[in-house]
């Protein structure tokens, strides 16, 4: 039983807010699907009590229900299957012999829709093979199918999939996120989803959340609002610090980035020849880079600067020099070495993809990927500051809790994008924004980018079709306060 379930328990909520989800769901098949039979499979877990609550509500809005059902073991799920009896549903017992799956084959025939009440979080893989028979014999039937909290036979705390799970149309999700949900193959077994608060007392789902998503306009009240009087001094010098013979595009990226993100000056300091892409941006060559940073620094202080694109061998060094004067820093690409480990401070953000967090953490991208959340969290834990953990979608990790954002398009998986992102944060972080602040509103207006160029260039988006995009996309984020 997880954290949640057992607190509500001992509140004396978990029969509510089972109560509640039944209606969650009832209300989403009701909807999305407003005629014909309805064919209900509870589990003999609380996945399953909800599944009965869910019949009974149907039952009251005039629907055919079906009802087949395990062996109930939960109380609840036992309370709610006599309370629906007592409504004057029969429920048929679910059996994985021969007979039984030909028996769910034919109900399946008759069904508009499918409630899947199986298993819900409380499964640990692997499926055993009574239940696979019946997981398989809902799949191969191809009718739609609405998931209870997740598809039976996820993992709800992992992106990967093992076996072969249920596939939805639509998930309700009870309470929280789950990791299976939001991430990876898991995430595309779950169809449309839905996040339902159970009406539970303000604080609960938020107290046990392994992680939120915030609204457009919870990210929009974010973004800062400028005076009419504002001028380039006051929109925030950001400095780009990247660069190596050989990778000086991305330093170039990074500064675009940052312009089009709204930064009022930006300067690209490095040791290689950058290409001035734009010419608003200014372009500083040196051959001693750390010693010309030192210098310019007591003259030409700057708001935020983001350091590490393509900048080569030199980035640890450069990243301790640069975190000691705690400004606020975005550490991104060759500066994401885990010889920095604990070198964070309050203002800076790590923005690592996969790949580089394997790299930080000792691990390998497979480790990461199959559980984005726990990576970010131990990421932030070992290097303190914020980090940005990159993917579609990206999660943002800070001392108060983790967030994830909206994906992108799927064009996306290109080169220089998160150098663009990098010049991003950093702009926000030199307009004035705290750097959990910057990074969640960074990313969200990066994806929105993305959303928007990708809709014209499809998979053959660049770093440069995102950039151009983020003034439409801060308009579009900021039209949602
Ligand atoms: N958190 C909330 O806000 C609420 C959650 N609700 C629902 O409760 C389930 C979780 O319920 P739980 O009883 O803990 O577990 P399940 O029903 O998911 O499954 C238990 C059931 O499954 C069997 N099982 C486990 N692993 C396997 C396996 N590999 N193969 C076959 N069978 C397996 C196990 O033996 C048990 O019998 C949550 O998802 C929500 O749907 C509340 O109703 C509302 C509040």
């Amino acid at each position: 039983m997880r954290a949640l379930d057992l607190r509500l328990e001992r509140a004396g909520l978990l029969e509510l807010a089972m109560e509640e989800a039944g209606r969650a769901v009832a209300d989403t098949v009701h909807a999305a699907f407003p005629a014909g039979r309805v064919l209900l499979l509870a589990g003999s877990g609380a996945n399953g009590g909800d599944a009965y609550v869910a019949a009974r509500h149907l039952h009251a809005l005039g629907r055919a229900v079906e009802v087949r059902g395990l062996n109930a073991r939960h109380p609840l799920a036992r309370t709610n299957r006599r309370r629906l009896l007592a409504a004057g549903v029969r429920t048929t017992p679910l059996a994985a012999s021969p007979a039984g799956l030909a028996a769910l084959r034919r109900a399946l025939g008759g069904a508009a829709v499918v409630v899947d009440g199986l298993l819900g979080t409380g499964f640990t893989p692997p499926l055993r093979p009574a239940l696979a028979g019946v997981v398989a014999a809902v799949n191969a039937a191809g009718r739609p199918v609405v998931a209870i909290d997740l598809p039976s036979g996820l993992d709800a705390e992992m992106a990967e999939v093992s076996g072969d799970p249920l596939r939805a149309d639509h998930t309700v999700a009870l309470c929280g996120w789950k990791t299976a949900l939001l991430f990876g193959p898991a995430a595309h077994l779950a169809g449309q989803v839905r996040l339902d608060g159970l009406r539970l007392p303000p604080g609960w789902a938020l107290a046990e959340a392994t992680a939120t998503r915030p609204a457009d306009a919870e990210v929009a009240a974010r973004l800062p609002v400028r005076a009419a009087d504002a001028h380039k001094g006051t929109a925030g010098r950001v400095w780009i610090v990247g660069g190596h013979p050989g990778t000086v595009g991305a330093p170039a990226l990074a500064g675009v980035g940052a312009l089009r993100a709204g930064a009022g000056l930006v300067t690209v300091h490095s040791a290689a020849e950058v290409p001035l892409v734009m010419p608003e941006l200014m372009v500083r060559r040196h051959a001693d880079l750390a010693g010309a940073l030192a210098d310019t620094l007591p003259d030409a202080r700057p708001d935020a600067l983001a350091l590490g694109m393509g900048l080569g061998p030199d980035a640890p060094a450069l990243a301790r020099l640069v975190l000691g004067w705690r400004i606020p820093t975005v550490l991104d690409a060759d500066a994401l070495q885990p010889e920095l480990t604990g070198a964070g401070h309050d203002a800076c953000v790590w923005t690592p993809h996969p790949g580089e967090a394997a790299r930080l953490l000792g691990t390998r991208t497979p480790e990461i990927t199959r559980d984005p959340l726990e990576a970010a969290r131990a990421l932030q834990a070992r290097y303190g500051g914020v980090v940005v953990l990159k993917g579609g979608p990206s999660v943002v990790a800070h001392p108060g809790g983790v967030q994830v954002a909206r994906p992108g398009h799927p064009g996306m998986a290109s080169a220089g994008m998160g150098d663009t992102l990098s010049g991003v944060i950093a702009a926000l972080l030199g307009q004035g924004l705290d750097a959990a602040g910057a990074a969640l509103a960074g990313v969200s207006l990066h994806a929105r980018a993305g959303q928007l160029a990708g809709a014209q260039h499809g998979y053959g988006l660049s770093a440069t079709d995102v950039s151009v995009a983020l003034g439409a996309a801060w308009l579009d984020l900021s039209s949602r306060r």
